[in-house]
């Protein structure tokens, strides 16, 4: 299973990480960060939280250089013109691959981004170990993803409770029934239903249309993975969802203003 592989080599990139700086510190240094930006705003602010649940439908746009299903789909993979262009179109928020050997991801990429981007980062990574949330926050992200397959019951609520407490958005991956009500359970805000199968890579949007009225009012719900043009977004609008997450279909545009202006407009 791949879901499985990816997270045994997040594991060994996690613990070779621990070596540099412990957990003990990661988490001292950012919750020294939090506390400094608590007493800044006068309180949390949840940026990602606001900028996905301000009505309509909103765009998450993802940098992603190369995913297994699909092999390398940028090869300049110029990250921060990406960023900027996404921004500039008209995106609400960003997503940024940190995973390196699956994804081609960087941690990197994700730190020079947010030192330009105005508007919130989603961390896109197998999250795995709370290490990875508060890393999360060093980097500038406000957002972690934590997938439902990945965590127990313990771990995900324990993760929920870690991000918000660092005044990260947590946005709960959830691919069935069983994982929804899991999510939701353990005190997700956001739920995202993944279209796209991590074992098997099939792409089925059909997946969100069917879950969505398990997902309560008063919490936010996103679509994940394989959509391409205005009749998927028509669908997913008229099913109530909050923000869609775009990956492959922004990075292969050439005008991803005009991409992001006709899916809007449907
Ligand atoms: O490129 P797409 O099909 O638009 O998908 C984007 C995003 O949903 C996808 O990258 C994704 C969703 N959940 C994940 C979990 C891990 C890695 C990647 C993902």
């Amino acid at each position: 299973m791949i879901l499985d592989e990816i997270a045994e080599k997040t594991r060994i990139r996690i613990s070779e990480k621990k070596k540099q700086v412990p957990l003990s510190e990661i988490c001292r240094v950012a919750q020294k960060r939090t506390a400094v930006e608590k007493g800044a705003n006068g309180g949390f602010t949840f940026p990602f939280e606001k900028a996905i649940g301000s009505g309509g439908i909103s765009f998450i746009c993802e940098v992603k250089k190369a995913s297994p299903s699909k092999g390398v789909i940028s090869e300049d993979f110029s990250y921060l013109q990406i960023a900027k262009e996404y921004e500039n179109a008209g995106a609400d928020a960003l997503s940024v691959l940190t995973e390196p050997y699956y994804f081609q991801g960087n941690d990197r990429y994700l730190q020079e981004i947010a030192k330009e981007a105005r508007i919130p980062i989603l961390r896109k990574d197998f999250t795995v170990d709370p290490y990875m949330i508060y890393e999360a926050k060093l980097m500038g992200a406000s957002a972690v993803l934590l997938i439902c397959a990945l965590l127990s019951d313990e771990e995900l609520k324990n993760d929920i409770k870690i991000s918000h407490g660092l005044g990260l958005s947590a946005l709960v991956e959830a691919h069935d029934e069983k994982e929804v009500y899991r999510a939701i359970a353990c005190g997700a805000r956001i739920v995202g239903v993944n279209n796209r199968d991590l074992n098997t890579f099939q792409v089925d949007l059909s997946t969100s249309v069917r879950l969505r009225s398990l997902v309560p009012k008063s919490v936010l719900f996103v679509s994940e993975s394989g959509i391409a043009n205005p009749s998927d977004i028509k669908k997913l609008k008229e099913n109530k969802t909050n923000a869609v997450l775009i990956g492959e279909t922004m990075m292969r545009s050439q005008d991803k203003k005009s991409l992001i202006k006709d899916l809007r407009e449907v």
